[in-house]
């Protein structure tokens, strides 16, 4: 099994390619179930959840190919399976996204139901509820969520109990196609919301207010293919401007979008970095200083990201003076920080908050991690930490972060990725 590792690199600098997001990528794909005619996405990181929503769409019958240059083109002409199986799921819990593609244009969908996972229980009871409001019918048997529809899904107005990403996803694609108006309150606000309903307009779905708590979406008898290019990654900008910070480092974000950051980027001025953006970039410079510690409560956006929650352990592990961190998202959140504890912080967890105080140096160690931001916490850990630190199960980390030695390597950081 694949191993980074990593060791002291000093201050990180230059400038990183800035990939597609992959939480954006992930629905989108799963709507070119939607499309009647082919749909090309560009802007696609090559990623391992990438590849497995590939695999699944192939598994339905679509036709599925990649160019170099990162363009994933779909065709659903042939679609002859409706089932999710097992097997892909339980390595994506992103695959619940083909649940609304799928009955919306299809009326049938047999999806397995994603179990917990590291981060928390999961439980997707909102996509369900707000789906039985729009007519359809479904249960849970045997592991699998068996959603049927007759006819077309109806509009509805929807008011999610909770914020939830994924949920206001799966209706968005559902409603696209759905008879008559849909409206769903208390809607996720996410910057990936927002792209994905910028696409589906792009196929011909009419949706306004993405981006607001209110989106209302006018069902439309059809949608078309069309080119799409994925938004930067957030988080993939947040978890390399974290890594620049704690090295006391200087580097550029490029192919980034500063404006889906505001919450991290106050944070990380908050914590004395300097940051400078333009329209696609993004600079942090630490003027050779060491971070400050900065309290953290994640919240949904346009809050605090809890998927940025792992990295600012890490800065704060290595600030300043003490600090908080409050994980409001999920309610298991916090693997990383026994492991960073074994490399030499002071950190301690009260309920769903970490007391960090911070120490200058931090030790290098073998450590493991059973989930994608945590992996990434490590590895950023270990660039500041004495002597060679070892990362394990970097298969979490594939999921999420492209080409991530290399990137790393651009920017002085030592981190090898061992077979
Ligand atoms: C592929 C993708 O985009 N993943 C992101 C998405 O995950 P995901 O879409 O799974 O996260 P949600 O926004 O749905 O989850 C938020 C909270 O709502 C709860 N919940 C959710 C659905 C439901 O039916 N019932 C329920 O109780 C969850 O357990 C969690 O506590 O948003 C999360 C929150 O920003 C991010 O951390 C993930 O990186
Ligand atoms: C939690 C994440 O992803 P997923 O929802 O795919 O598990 C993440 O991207 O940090």
């Amino acid at each position: 099994m694949d191993k980074l590792t990593i060791q002291a690199s000093g201050a990180l600098a230059g400038d990183v390619v800035i990939s597609g997001a992959k939480n954006a990528a992930l629905p989108i794909l799963m709507a070119g179930v939607l499309a009647e005619t082919d749909f090309v996405v560009s802007n696609v990181p090559n990623l391992r959840d990438v590849n497995t929503s590939c695999e699944l769409l192939r598994c339905l019958g679509a036709e599925v190919s990649r160019s170099d240059e990162g363009k994933i083109t779909i065709s659903t002409t042939h679609l002859n399976e409706f089932c999710a199986p097992y097997e892909l799921v339980k390595t994506m819990r992103a695959s619940i996204l083909i649940l609304g593609p799928l009955l919306a244009r299809y009326g049938t969908a047999d999806v397995s139901l994603p179990g917990g996972c590291a981060i928390g229980a999961r439980p997707v009871n909102l996509h369900l509820n707000g789906l039985e409001q729009m007519g359809a019918q479904i249960e849970v048997k045997e592991g699998y969520i068996k959603a049927r529809v007759d006819g077309r899904l109806k509009g509805a107005h929807i008011f999610m109990d909770m914020i939830s990403v994924g949920a206001t996803e799966n209706l968005l694609m559902a409603a696209a196609l759905a008879d008559g108006e849909t409206v769903i309150e208390n809607a996720a606000r996410e910057p990936e919301v927002i792209d994905l309903a910028n696409c589906l307009n792009a196929m011909g779905a009419k949706i306004s207010g993405a981006g607001s708590d209110t989106i209302r979406i006018q069902g439309v008898e059809s949608l078309s293919g069309c080119e799409y290019r994925v938004m930067p990654d957030r988080i993939e900008t947040g978890s390399f401007l974290v890594a620049a910070a704690v090295t006391k480092g200087k580097i550029r974000c490029v192919d980034a979008d500063p404006k889906t950051l505001e919450a991290v980027l106050a944070k990380l001025e908050d914590a004395g970095a300097s940051i400078t953006t333009g329209e696609d970039w993004i600079e942090l410079d630490m003027q050779g200083q060491r971070p400050k510690a900065v309290n953290i409560k994640t919240m949904p956006y346009p809050g605090f990201p809890t998927d940025m929650q792992a990295q600012f352990c890490v800065l704060n592990a290595l600030a300043e003076g003490t600090a908080t961190i409050t994980e409001t998202i999920f309610e298991n959140r916090f693997m990383h920080v026994p492991e960073l504890i074994r490399m030499g912080a002071t950190m301690e967890l009260e309920g769903n908050t970490c007391i960090i105080k911070g120490c200058e140096q931090l030790n290098g160690a073998q450590v493991m991690a059973t989930d994608l931001r945590a992996s990434a916490s490590l590895v950023i850990a270990g660039l500041v930490a004495d002597g060679v630190t070892t990362v394990d199960r970097i298969y979490h980390l594939d999921r999420g972060y492209e080409h991530i030695e290399e990137k790393f390597k651009g920017l002085g950081g030592e981190v090898v990725r061992v077979s």
